[in-house]
């Protein structure tokens, strides 16, 4: 198969910026960043394999295992399975495993959760109060605004499918390095998407023959070092490679008023409820055009699409 080329830019990266200066020049832009010297706390130093255990202790997790570092959700080949916290955290930082469960090779991740799955969100300082401690999140936005602070910890090697979240982001990279790479909300076209996560798992190698669109999606990259931050704005999506056994924290806050999300959201990842009964709409829409043949439901769909984008289209999202 040729290798098509593709875009690749850079994702900048901003020292020192201060709460104002994030407001007044990053956030505005609806674009990633990577924040590098923020004050973050002593977990920087602090959070090795060792004290991680001691201090988070046996609190059962709920893990991805999986036997190749592609975790893929379309032929699903990884497994739930929950651990001891201070157990998963030594078997993520070690390359072979003496207990397994699929084969002594096999990748963890974490995403933590909050108490009840389905009525909670993760908030580190409910579910690891004694590890919050110890982190000093970027208070860059208002406390209403707070929606959830989620563990990520990732053996070496392991890839998190492209995706995208609705909440406006910061992913702070504690220990290890790995590297991000996003897409536009824009680009969506190009994604082939199922629900949240895009059908394009290997972004490094696609199947342009599957995928022939894909080569026209604007690739922006990044590597996050130990106690960098990325700012992901909502709806941006994003592949994530763990070069090394990382621990890394998110916390998503919302962009929009706090009516305009689903209440039953409790990963940030529920499309706003406008978006959701839009949707709605639009299927019945087109269950109505089945009532036409072939031809006038062609005729009436085209129409239907050149409205959607003289109405709803912006060039500009100011
Ligand atoms: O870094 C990771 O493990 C995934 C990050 C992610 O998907 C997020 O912060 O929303
Ligand atoms: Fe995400």
């Amino acid at each position: 198969m040729e290798r098509r080329e593709q875009a690749v830019v850079r994702v900048p990266s901003l020292d020192g910026v201060t709460r104002e200066r994030f407001l007044r020049d990053v956030y505005p832009r609806r674009e990633p960043v990577v924040l590098k010297g923020m004050e973050l706390g002593p977990c920087t130093t602090k959070w090795t394999v060792d004290y991680l255990s001691e201090a988070a202790g046996s609190k059962e997790v709920k893990i991805h295992v999986s036997a190749v570092p592609q975790m893929d959700f379309l032929s699903k080949n990884f497994v739930y399975r929950t651990l001891p916290f201070d157990v998963f955290v030594r078997r993520a930082a070690e390359v072979k495993h003496e207990d397994y469960f699929l084969s002594e090779d096999e990748k963890y991740y974490l995403r933590s959760v909050g108490e009840d799955v389905r009525k909670d969100v993760a908030d580190i300082r409910k579910q690891f109060p004694g590890l919050a401690e110890d982190v000093q999140i970027p208070e860059y936005f208002e406390k209403e605004q707070f929606f959830s602070s989620v563990f990520r910890i990732s053996s070496a090697g392991l890839q998190l499918w492209t995706h995208y979240d609705v909440m406006d982001n910061f992913l702070i990279q504690v220990t290890g390095r790995k590297r991000v790479v996003l897409y536009s909300p824009r680009d969506v076209p190009y994604l082939y998407l199922s629900g949240t996560k895009s059908e394009v798992l290997d972004i490094d190698n696609p199947d342009f023959e599957k995928y022939p669109l894909f080569v026209k999606a604007k690739r922006y990259q990044c590597y996050l070092e130990a106690g960098d931050v990325l700012f992901i704005p909502a709806m941006w999506f994003h592949n994530v490679i763990s070069e090394e056994f990382g621990v890394a924290l998110n916390v998503f806050w919302k962009h929009l008023p706090a009516e305009c999300y689903d209440k039953s959201d409790t990963y940030g990842n529920k499309d706003p409820t406008a978006a959701s009964r839009a949707i709605q709409i639009l299927d019945r829409a087109l269950k109505t055009l089945e009532e036409l043949p072939a031809e006038y439901r062609d005729f009436y769909a085209r129409r239907m699409v050149l409205r959607i984008q003289e109405k709803a289209y912006t060039n500009d999202y100011g």
